[in-house]
């Protein structure tokens, strides 16, 4: 078959950056860590970085939660500022569009070439359309590491040729969204949300997710609207279109937002105002939606399993000027006779909706992953139920798309649990909401493709108990 016309159907994307800061970790796209003057190309800066994000893709690829250990090891942590960043960058670059990458080297090769080639092919042209890498420093360096390995050497020559074939031909041509992720998780979602779902879904992944803030009042929202480059997505919300080190936006250092996607937002909107009451968030780490509930006025009891996550939950906290009851405890055993308001359920989940942001979720998880959090969420249910003082609130909500960490486990729930009623959240009371997102029988499913710029996938499920 015959090529079309060299006409790219992608463009480096323009980014908006925060006004006269440094360059951050997480900032992309980025620039390769500049070579010393007397150096050349292959020199070890620009080497390591690239090293430490084959690292990181590799673990990622392995198996769930792999892409963050990879990062928090010594050796990684030995890299230099920049070159964590530029790697982290890539890695993540790599596995947003890994399911394009591979279909373009699939195209490009008669044989499927061993991982080790694959993995230098896909950081190479992730480099090439995605980043502010110039073409020969990314070919060139590609080739470098290629050299360094006897598994990977005897390729070199093929890598150098695919990829400047690739930058011959001007960009990247549009991909089925099929190929766009694991087959597994494609056939699970069409087989739940249909196909027009499914590949809007999958189509997400293309898109540089925007950073969303929450703040503790509308008025400082709309004060900061314009600093802050944002767009108003909800009554306590913003859009923001900064890049950077969010450190040295306006009024962070003064606690008055932090960093929630929207749909990581929602659970705690539904919720009016919580002047007096109680409020029990028992995976709370690292603690998002426990500032959404005291910025609520609640008094908030929060426990998390994970001492080193709890740290996180103090140091926001703290940087926010607010305070709560924090306990380090499995809440499913956690010993405590009092009973709240509000329980806020916000579940260890399969994370499969936060594949836009994590995309490592999208390869690093396995089918059986799910069975085995919905044992989890189905016991810290039943466990926190009595917790729930009559007349109270129960929300549970994961970040997860899969059903059986949603409505699956809502509707047993309320099976085994006479005492409880879900409340029927509409579209009219909700215009910040996409109407799509809640569902007929009024619980929430946030779909990542339903709002104009992307949201997590989130399953929300908000229920009452019944008075005595
Ligand atoms: C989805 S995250 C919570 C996110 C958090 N609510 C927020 O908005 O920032 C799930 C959390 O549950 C915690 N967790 C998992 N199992 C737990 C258990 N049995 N008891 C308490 N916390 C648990 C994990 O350590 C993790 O921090």
């Amino acid at each position: 078959m015959s090529l079309p016309p060299k006409k790219p159907t992608f463009k480096k994307p323009a980014f908006k950056k925060a006004p006269f800061k440094k360059p951050s970790p997480g900032d992309r796209p980025i620039k390769a860590p500049k070579p010393a003057p007397d150096e050349s190309m292959d020199n070890d800066i620009g080497l390591n970085a690239r090293l430490g994000a084959l690292k990181l893709i590799e673990a990622a690829l392995d198996h769930r939660g792999g892409f963050d250990e990879a990062g928090s090891t010594a050796e990684f942590l030995k890299l230099s500022d920049s070159e964590r960043a530029f790697a982290r960058a890539l890695a993540l670059l790599v596995l947003r569009r890994l399911g394009h990458l591979d279909h373009i080297i699939h195209n490009k090769t008669q044989k499927m070439p061993p991982e080790a080639v694959r993995a230098l092919l896909r950081i190479g042209m992730a480099q090439i359309f995605f980043m502010q890498v110039p073409d020969f420093a990314a070919v060139s360096t590609t080739v470098k590491i290629a050299e360094r390995d006897n598994k990977t050497r005897p390729f070199k020559g093929l890598i150098n040729a695919i990829l400047r074939g690739l930058i011959r031909e001007g960009g990247l041509r549009d991909v089925n969204p099929k190929k766009l992720m694991p087959d597994w998780l494609w056939q699970r979602w069409l087989q739940t949300y249909g196909e027009d779902n499914v590949a809007a879904m999958a189509n997400v992944l293309t898109e540089e997710p925007a950073t969303d803030l929450s703040f503790r009042n509308s008025a400082d929202r709309d004060r900061l609207l314009e600093k802050l480059e944002g767009e108003a997505i909800g009554e306590l919300n913003m859009r923001s279109s900064l890049r950077g080190d969010l450190r040295h936006w306006e009024a962070y250092e003064d606690g008055l937002w932090w960093v929630q996607d929207i749909a990581a937002a929602t659970p705690v909107n539904l919720l009016g105002d919580l002047t007096g009451k109680t409020a029990l968030d028992v995976c709370a780490a690292p603690g998002g939606k426990t500032v959404q509930l005291v910025a609520k006025g609640a008094s908030v009891v929060a426990i998390d399993r994970s001492k080193n996550r709890l740290k996180r939950v103090e140091d926001n906290l703290k940087r926010l000027g607010m305070t709560a009851e924090i306990h380090n405890a499995d809440a499913a055993s956690f010993d405590d006779p009092r009973q709240f308001d509000v329980v806020l359920v916000d579940a260890p989940c399969s994370a499969t909706g936060t594949y836009r942001r994590q995309p490592d979720v999208l390869w690093g998880s396995k089918p059986a992953d799910v069975a085995k959090l919905a044992d989890v969420q189905h016991r810290l249910l039943d466990a926190l139920a009595d917790r729930v003082a009559p007349n109270g609130d129960l929300v549970y909500c994961t970040c997860s798309l899969e059903r059986e960490e949603g409505e699956t486990q809502i509707l047993a729930f309320l099976r085994r649990n006479k005492a409880f009623t879900l409340v029927k959240h509409t579209a009219d009371q909700h215009p910040d909401i996409p109407a799509a997102s809640i569902a007929p029988e009024g619980w929430l499913r946030l779909l990542p493709h339903q709002r104009k710029g992307g949201q997590d996938g989130f399953f929300i499920a908000h229920l009452k108990r019944n008075p005595v």
